[in-house]
């Protein structure tokens, strides 16, 4: 794939540095020369919504450690954004250090990363470097450009293969990760309500709604949850999240198996307004696999 989705001019923002899992997404769909680096999720809904770049490429869940609360969150809160698609990669985790510390690797003093990886390998570090202060990063390539920048320090970092090579780090124990189905959900986001068409999609339609439930009403969650079941619209996924107004005070998420334009889904809107739901829809969108 990759590449004639954009124009010359327009260009991919990622959470970087290279070698992060969200650059390895990016890549199934784009160019490395139409990508660019940046330092957090927050900066990259940023820079697409200052329309500094067209598009940005966002972690949004892991099969592990579920939702990548920064970007819901961002996305509610934040942002007036739409998900033009989603890509799905695997996530092998694996332990860096660098060469000069390669015979040393069993008695590292300190261990780097994402906060979602050095979770996702919790059972790995503790049977191994029980005690052993554990650091978070902005990514998992910040850990492992940090340890290339440490050569004397006896330190290791979580990250891919990709990461090893980019940093000239040296893997010292594979796949790590505690559970064999470690995947991860990134979307793609843009300030149009569009759909990014490539070759090499899944059939499948995703809609993601952000739904605020009328207050106070008993019984508002079933009514909303009956909207779909009585049309027979499947759901992939509904989870909750503070609307940070107080504590109790939610919003929920929902993916849905449906096409936003098709005429079921439009008379599912219509009922949920009709329940005083507010109603934030981030658009339909394909997914992409690896
Ligand atoms: O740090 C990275 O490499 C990222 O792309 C971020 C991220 C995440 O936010 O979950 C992406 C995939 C993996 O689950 C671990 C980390």
């Amino acid at each position: 794939m990759g590449g004639s989705l954009l124009s010359q001019d327009q260009r991919v923002a990622y959470l970087g540095p290279k070698g992060t899992f969200t650059h390895l997404a990016a890549q199934q769909l784009f160019l490395d020369d139409q990508l660019s680096s940046y330092q957090s999720i927050p900066a990259c809904i940023e820079a697409v919504a200052s329309k500094r770049v067209s598009y940005a490429i966002v972690p949004l869940e892991n099969a592990l450690e579920g939702t990548v609360p920064l970007t819901i969150d961002y996305l509610f809160h934040e942002a007036e954004l739409y998900v033009v698609g989603e890509v799905l990669t695997p996530i092998e985790q694996h332990l860096l250090v660098h060469p000069q510390q390669a015979k040393n690797w069993e008695t590292l003093t300190d261990i780097y990363s994402h906060p979602h990886a050095l979770a996702q390998c919790h059972k790995y570090l503790y049977n191994h470097f029980h005690g052993v202060p554990l650091h978070e990063t902005a990514s998992t390539a910040a850990a492992a450009k940090y340890i290339a920048e440490h050569p004397n320090e006896c330190i290791g970092a979580i990250g891919n293969k990709a990461a090893a090579e980019t940093y000239k780090l040296k893997i010292v124990e594979r796949y790590i990760h505690d559970f064999h189905f470690n995947h991860t959900r990134f979307f793609i986001l843009a300030n149009e309500n569009q759909r990014l068409l490539q070759q090499g999609h899944e059939e499948q339609i995703k809609t993601t709604l952000m739904i605020e439930l009328p207050s106070d009403r008993s019984g508002a969650l079933h009514q909303i949850l009956s909207v779909f079941a009585w049309r027979q619209i499947n759901l992939s996924k509904i989870e909750s999240r503070p609307l940070k107004t107080g504590l109790g005070d939610y919003f929920f998420t929902l993916d849905v198996l449906e096409d936003e334009n098709a005429p079921m889904m439009r008379g599912a809107m219509e009922e949920l307004a009709a329940l005083d739901c507010t109603v934030k829809t981030l658009g339909s969108y394909f997914t992409y696999k690896k």
